[in-house]
């Protein structure tokens, strides 16, 4: 088994149609159970990297292996599949499903793949005890899970939005700036949890923000434009 979760070699991407954005990246390599803060300048790629290692996106041809998976080699139908049993995904709008209630989206990633609902159970003995587990873990009040989402202030969403990521054990967390919504106390205090909960699991995160003070809470400090080489296309 390779050590490295993400394992990037000479990636390029440039959105169809669009010129003036092409990321280029020599190498990207990130070892198990890293935390990884990602910042760049807005437009520099960001968003669209996470996209690549979701398998949102293809690039061209290139060495794209995350979690030891070519990416490349997949389907589209593959790569969703992969997606949804391997990575929990938290975007800065939550992207929660709104005439869902709290517990049932946590409990989406359960729907959608054996993977993440046998994991789910392997310490719980139902998936409604794992998801309201979590929650507990994350700071939120369990006796809201069964009101509807759109119910909850937006810090109480966003913990229901990290539980939806962590629930059934990903191995890799990809996180959108995730804590923009947040005032500077709430964000150091979801943090501590969010990285809490990835350390319990060995997982991976890849977290996105552009708050540099947020930084000093992870093991390495990526910065995008770095990474990158920058040709004119
Ligand atoms: N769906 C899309 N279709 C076409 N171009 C896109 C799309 N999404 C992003 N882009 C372009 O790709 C480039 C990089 O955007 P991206 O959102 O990845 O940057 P970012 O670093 O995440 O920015 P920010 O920090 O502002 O969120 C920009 O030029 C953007 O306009």
């Amino acid at each position: 088994m390779s050590p490295f979760v993400i394992d990037i070699q000479d990636l390029v991407f440039q959105w169809p149609g669009k010129h003036g954005f092409r990321l280029s990246i020599p190498q990207f390599l990130v070892r198990r159970g890293e935390r990884v803060f990602l910042q760049g300048a807005s437009g520099s790629g960001k968003s669209t990297l996470l996209s690549l290692l979701g398998g949102v996106l293809l690039p061209q041809p290139c060495h794209l292996r995350v979690l030891d998976t070519d990416l490349t080699a997949l389907s589209s139908s593959a790569r969703d599949r992969f997606r949804v049993d391997h990575v929990g995904f938290l975007f800065q709008q939550f992207n929660l499903v709104p005439y869902l209630s709290v517990l049932e989206n946590v409990l989406l990633p359960c729907r959608f793949s054996q993977r993440r609902r046998r994991q789910a159970l392997e310490s719980a003995v139902s998936l409604e005890q794992s998801a309201a587990r979590l929650l507990d873990q994350l700071g939120l009040d369990v006796t809201l899970a069964r009101q509807p989402v759109t119910a909850l202030s937006v810090g109480q969403q966003q913990r229901v939005a990290a539980a939806r990521a962590l629930i059934g054990h990903p191995e890799l967390i990809i996180a959108d700036e995730p804590t923009s919504a947040l005032d500077a106390a709430r964000q150091a205090e979801f943090l501590d949890l969010l990285l809490g909960r990835c350390d319990d699991g060995n997982v991976t995160l890849i977290f996105v923000s552009h708050d540099q003070r947020l930084g000093s809470h992870f093991s390495r400090t990526v910065d995008l434009n770095e990474l990158c080489v920058t040709t004119v296309p």
